[in-house]
């Protein structure tokens, strides 16, 4: 991330804006929607979803002032409006709020892929909104308005895309809206984005679904209970493979070249392993495996472990949540 700034937050009291306006209220929406409420980064909160079910469940759960099927009528009079829909939804979401943004305004996103998402809203922002996509790197393997919890971006990254010549108002106060619920801000382009997650989000969670259905099938053919029997190694790697199918389906059709690429210097990473059992180079076997359990140990010592989303974060704050 050596072309970006890194900010360090810490979770901030006070409203970063007078109203915010929430498009797709499902397990990134209805956390947001908790933390700006549990630290009061906005005046007022209006939540708009296409489902009339998670609508409901939102406002069951109290997570907004105002609730709305219609995402302009949430929209209308916000200072900053995010929308967290799939990333496939993004142009269908940015027309819709579209008309009723006020000049000013500041229209984001959460979406997992970035380039895609910025040539969905670039053509649909009205003049005189600022266009600032974001991406909170933290999330479960759940969905919908119950899955969400105030504390899900606290010490994680949030990455802010903004296009060439964005306003530095409109960046600054993304970023304070992010750094208030406890994320670290970097902002960073939207290629480099894509890139960068395509190897540490879009490709683990592909191998994640390969492998569950590769065991599946086994398990119709040898009728060995395949899944019954799962080791613990087998249950880790494939939490993933629980996740939303739209959501994911979206993120591998929307960051297309850069999945690929990584695909490929996966493939011909597993085909060098591969030569190294058949040939019993164990040489070879163990110093990757010393090195990557070097840097798998790194990441979990830097604090910035992702593997388990509840690891005690959804229990450390009173409050909503
Ligand atoms: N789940 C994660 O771990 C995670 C993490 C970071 C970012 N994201 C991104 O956040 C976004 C939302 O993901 P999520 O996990 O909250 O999904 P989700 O399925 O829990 O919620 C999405 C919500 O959007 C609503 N919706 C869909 N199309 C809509 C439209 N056109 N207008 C209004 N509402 C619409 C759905 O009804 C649903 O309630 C996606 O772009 C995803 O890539 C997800
Ligand atoms: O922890 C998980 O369940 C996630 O998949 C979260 C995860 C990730 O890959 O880290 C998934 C997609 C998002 O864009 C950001 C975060």
């Amino acid at each position: 991330m050596s072309d970006s700034n890194a900010a360090r937050a810490t979770p901030a009291s006070g409203p970063v804006v007078d109203r915010l306006a929430i498009i797709g209220v499902g397990l990134i929406g209805s956390s947001v929607a908790r933390a700006a409420r549990q630290w009061g980064l906005a005046r007022s909160i209006a939540i708009a979803d296409a489902s009339a079910e998670a609508l409901a469940a939102a406002e069951r759960l109290g997570l907004g002032d105002f609730y709305a099927s219609d995402p302009a009528e949430a929209a209308k009079g916000a200072d900053l409006v995010i929308l967290c829909v799939p990333v496939g939804a993004m142009a269908a979401a940015g027309a819709a709020v579209a008309p009723a943004l006020k000049p000013g305004a500041i229209l984001s996103d959460v979406g997992s892929v970035k380039g895609s998402v910025a040539a969905q809203l670039a053509p649909v922002t009205p003049p005189g909104v600022h266009l600032v996509p974001a991406h909170p790197v933290a999330g479960t393997e759940n969905s919908g308005p119950e899955a969400g919890f105030a504390t899900l971006f606290r010490n994680r990254w949030c990455i802010v895309t903004p296009p060439e010549g964005a306003d530095p108002a409109a960046v600054e106060t993304v970023s304070r809206f992010w750094s208030g619920m406890g994320a670290n801000v970097e902002t960073m382009s939207p290629e480099r984005h894509d890139l960068v997650l395509a190897v540490t989000s879009h490709l683990p969670h592909l191998i994640a679904y390969n492998i569950v259905g590769t065991a599946a099938d086994l398990e119709q053919v040898t009728r060995s209970e395949v899944i019954k029997f799962s080791a613990g190694g087998f249950r880790d790697f494939t939490r993933i493979a629980a996740s939303d199918p739209t959501m994911w389906r979206d993120i591998f059709l929307h960051n297309r070249d850069a999945v690929l690429e990584m695909i490929g210097r996966f493939n011909e990473d597993l085909a060098a392993l591969a030569r190294a059992i058949r040939w019993g180079d164990g040489d070879t076997l163990f110093d990757l495996f010393t090195r990557t359990r070097a840097i798998r140990r790194g990441i979990i010592d830097s604090g910035q472990e992702t593997s388990e989303p509840d690891f005690g974060r959804r229990h450390d704050v009173s409050g909503a949540g």
